[in-house]
């Protein structure tokens, strides 16, 4: 019997680009990766970025994804991967970031020659050779154009699904023109990470994701199309017409087929040439593909971010969270919040107790001290229910929610006279700060899921029914424990059996979609079909238990005010 049909999935990310293989069936046969700091070269990088403090930038160079992009391909040959059999790819694409074609692009993505690497030929592709990255807090002055334009933050909200943000693609596009006039008229063309991933297989600029476009603040929602007051904003005194032309039109259908794959990859890699090329999507709307969401249940992905994930047929956006179309699925929408200091923070913690304690020798596991501090610390650093509740903010960056500044912040909390005092009195740092980084980052979660969660039971307070852990961050099981008793989780705590690459397997899966459904079919009816529970997720941690979450009820109550006492210390309420 002839191998049957294999499908890609990208994920290029903060951190790291993957690609990952898998069969009609959904196994997962082939996986690569292409670590920017590890294995790049020739760039002056740091956790894939670069960054310019004095104006609070943070920066990809364009040219490094290049060279990733043919290394992991290179690495899937390697391995051993028939590209014959590939009949369609599809990608995902750390969100915001936008990438400038100048106006040799199309011409140079075209004709592409297989001898020599992508990076070598694109070279001049680029009108700009950076990609302002979702960590980028450079544009609180446009920010503050896009929030007051249509009337406040809520009303912004309301139309493209979030406030202003730093990071979203409208504001930068904004700065950039203000910053770099002379480049902005030698774009061509605007991609996000993710159409640009697409435009590299396709040898043309492909259009922006149904989903992924609704992370620029240029895009309404509910209409369906770009909002037109909110380009003219970004566009300023280069109009309205040039902008929209910049950045094209959106096909409504995730699984679109674009188009086939350009000859390069056919000649160099012995690809099919009638593999096809579906629209790449965010990271986290790839994310929420990995397996059939139910409504019920939440995805954290512990990654560079920490983002919280829910498929919701709701569309009730507000100025502290973010609304998504569904990347594949007309009347869903994806709820998303996005924290800044997710993976590096706890990295902070975990290197400052690697320090005290020591033992973080090579071929160790470097959260093993932070894990066992973590579990060895009771529930909010209470000894005993009438000891205070430990509890801190950690941002060694500035912080998307809440909007503050890059700051460490402890505190005591009695929740008897609900009494709050700035303190590291009784703390044991750093070893006390390993479930309060943990605590820290999960109780902003449940605080702002509440409105969206439901009783899986009756009896029972809301909750998710299932929470199921993604990213790098997803292999810690004292993690995932605490997420438990903080998140609750009627079944449990769950993790995906390919772990950090649930967002590349994720495009993969929508790719199988696009190409495998009967017309009208959906992705959570084919997909649904054809997975396996049993092989795909494993539980790695209980999920509600009473007593301990209505500890963490109480400590939320706690938590808020904390919150807000510290953005009122900072000037930002
Ligand atoms: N065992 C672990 N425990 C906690 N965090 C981990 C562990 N292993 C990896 N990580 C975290 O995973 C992060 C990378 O996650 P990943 O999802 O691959 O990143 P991204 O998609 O943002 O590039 C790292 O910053 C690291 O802190
Ligand atoms: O800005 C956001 C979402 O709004 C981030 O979640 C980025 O999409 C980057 O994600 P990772 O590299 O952490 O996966």
């Amino acid at each position: 019997m002839a191998p049957g049909p294999l499908y890609i999935g990208f994920d290029l990310s903060t951190q790291q680009l993957k690609g990952l293989v898998v069969s009609s069936d959904l196994k997962v046969e082939y996986e690569a990766k292409f670590d920017f700091d590890a294995h790049s070269h020739g760039f002056d990088i740091k956790k894939g970025v670069m960054t310019n403090e004095a104006e609070h930038e943070v920066f990809a160079p364009v040219a490094m994804w290049l060279q990733a992009l043919d290394s992991v391909l290179k690495t899937l040959k390697d391995q051993g991967l028939d590209f014959g059999r590939i009949r369609g790819i599809s990608g995902a694409g750390q969100q915001h970031g936008s990438v400038y074609w100048s106006k040799d692009a199309e011409k140079l993505l075209q004709s592409l020659r297989s001898e020599k690497s992508l990076e070598e030929q694109l070279a001049d592709a680029f009108s700009h050779p950076y990609s302002p990255n979702w960590q980028d807090a450079s544009t609180q002055k446009e920010c503050d154009e896009f929030d007051a334009y249509l009337g406040g933050p809520e009303e912004l909200a309301h139309v493209t699904g979030s406030k202003a943000h730093h990071r979203f693609t409208g504001p930068q596009i904004l700065r950039f023109h203000r910053k770099y006039p002379e480049q902005y008229k030698k774009t061509s063309r605007i991609s996000l990470v993710s159409s640009f991933l697409a435009s590299l297989f396709l040898g043309r600029i492909a259009p922006f994701d149904i989903s992924d476009v609704c992370g620029m603040n240029l895009w309404n929602i509910t209409a369906g199309s770009w909002d037109d007051r909110l380009l003219k904003l970004c566009a300023g005194q280069f109009g309205v017409d040039d902008l929209k032309q910049k950045l094209g039109d959106v096909p409504e259908d995730g699984g679109l087929h674009l188009g086939k794959i350009h000859e390069y990859f056919v000649e160099r890699y012995s690809f099919n040439p009638d593999c096809i090329i579906m629209p790449s999507t965010g990271d986290n709307p790839s994310t929420i593909l990995a397996l059939p969401l139910n409504p019920s249940d939440a995805m954290v992905s512990l990654g560079t971010s920490t983002t919280f994930l829910m498929s919701t047929p709701m569309y009730k956006p507000d100025s502290a969270t973010h609304f998504f179309n569904h990347p594949t699925t007309p009347g869903l929408h994806m709820f998303m919040l996005c924290y800044k200091n997710g993976g590096l923070a706890r990295e902070q913690v975990r290197d400052a107790i690697n320090k005290q304690v020591g033992g973080n020798t090579a071929g160790k596991n470097p959260w093993a001290n932070f894990d066992k501090a973590a579990l060895e610390t009771p529930a909010m650093g209470q000894k005993s229910a009438s000891d205070t509740m430990k509890m801190g903010l950690f941002f060694p960056r500035p912080e998307i929610i809440p909007n503050l500044p890059s700051g460490q912040w402890r505190f005591n909390y009695n929740p008897q006279d609900k009494s709050l005092e700035e303190t590291t009195s009784g703390w044991d740092i750093p070893l006390d700060e390993a479930r309060a980084i943990v605590e820290s980052q999960f109780l902003s979660l449940r605080l702002r899921s509440r409105g969206l969660t439901t009783a899986p039971a009756e009896g029972l307070p809301p909750q998710p029914k299932r929470v199921y852990l993604v990213g790098g961050g997803s292999k810690n099981t004292a993690i995932a424990k605490i997420a438990g008793e903080i998140l609750g989780g009627h079944d449990g705590v769950y993790k995906l059996d390919v772990g950090e690459n649930a967002c590349a397997l994720g495009a993969a899966y929508k790719a199988v979609w696009a190409i495998e459904r009967q017309p009208g079919q959906t992705f959570e009816d084919l997909i649904g079909k054809r997975w396996r529970e049993e092989e795909f997720v494993e539980k790695i941690a209980d999920g509600y238990q009473p007593d301990v979450f209505k500890k963490y009820g109480v400590a939320v109550g706690g938590f808020e005010r904390m919150e807000q006492q510290i953005l009122q210390q900072e000037g930002r309420k």
